[in-house]
């Protein structure tokens, strides 16, 4: 990049890096680094090598937008979310349970401290999370980024695994499955952004709620139910 001088940089960073919550919602200055998994260990090292760089060069400027739990799919019924394997994800894997790919869904956990015991996340539109993005370019266009600024990308609202599994009843028309198990270790009970920061400096805002994210995820699952591989 510096070759072709640019200086510019976006980077995807992830909710991740706060670990887990010492308080709710995360701020961006939750401290960061004491993560639960080596998924965010590694945005978090990112994180910390781009704000070395701003340090030690000062022709360069990082946003790092932090996602909260990105779902949902293009309006258009073309562009969805297709993990290789067994999804890892809540979403893709609530879909599959939905359109017949897979027997039921496991529930890792219902002892947290939430509504139902069941984890809570920030899930995000990926289209409002496309459109920080852009919001991020303006702001490298408008001038006023001086080195490494971090943003929460997330709605401020959390949903619990089983708000989502209604939700997606309801979208799609369709049963889903589930049964409880164990927690899966790495996880956090409740996890949800504080998106002030994001609305006041790239003057951005999630503008998509959990039944839309549902009713998009749907369309494309419908649309698509082998996902994109070729019958
Ligand atoms: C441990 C782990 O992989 N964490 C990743 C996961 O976070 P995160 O765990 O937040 O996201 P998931 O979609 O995997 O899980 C969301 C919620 O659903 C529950 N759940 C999930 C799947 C399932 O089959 N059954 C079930 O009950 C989880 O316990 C959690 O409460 O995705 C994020 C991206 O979106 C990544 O940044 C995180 O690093």
């Amino acid at each position: 990049m510096a070759e072709a001088e640019v200086f510019n940089l976006v980077y995807s960073s992830s909710a991740t890096v706060y670990g887990e919550p010492q308080f709710l919602p995360l701020t961006e200055s939750h401290p960061t680094g004491n993560c639960t998994n080596p998924y965010g260990k590694t945005k978090y090292f990112t994180e910390e090598i781009l704000k070395d760089l701003c340090t030690a060069d000062d022709r360069w400027r990082v946003i790092s937008l932090r996602y909260f739990n990105p779902v949902g799919a293009h309006k258009s019924g073309k562009i969805g979310e297709d993990p290789n394997g067994i999804p890892n994800n809540l979403m893709p894997f609530i879909s599959q349970v939905a359109i017949g790919r897979r027997d039921k869904l496991l529930v890792y956990g219902d002892d947290y401290d939430t509504v139902d015991g069941t984890g809570v996340r920030d899930y995000i539109h990926i289209v409002d999370l496309a459109e920080g993005h852009v919001k991020a370019l303006d702001k490298f266009r408008t001038g006023s980024i001086k080195g490494f600024a971090a943003f929460n990308l997330g709605t401020g609202q959390g949903y619990s695994v089983l708000e989502m599994v209604k939700a997606f009843e309801k979208a799609s028309g369709r049963p889903v499955k589930y049964e409880i198990v164990a927690r899966r270790p790495g996880d956090v009970g409740t996890s949800y952004a504080d998106p002030t920061l994001a609305m006041k400096q790239l003057a951005w805002k999630a503008k998509r709620g959990i039944n839309e994210m549902c009713e998009d995820t749907w369309r494309w699952q419908n649309n698509n139910p082998n996902g994109f591989a070729k019958l």
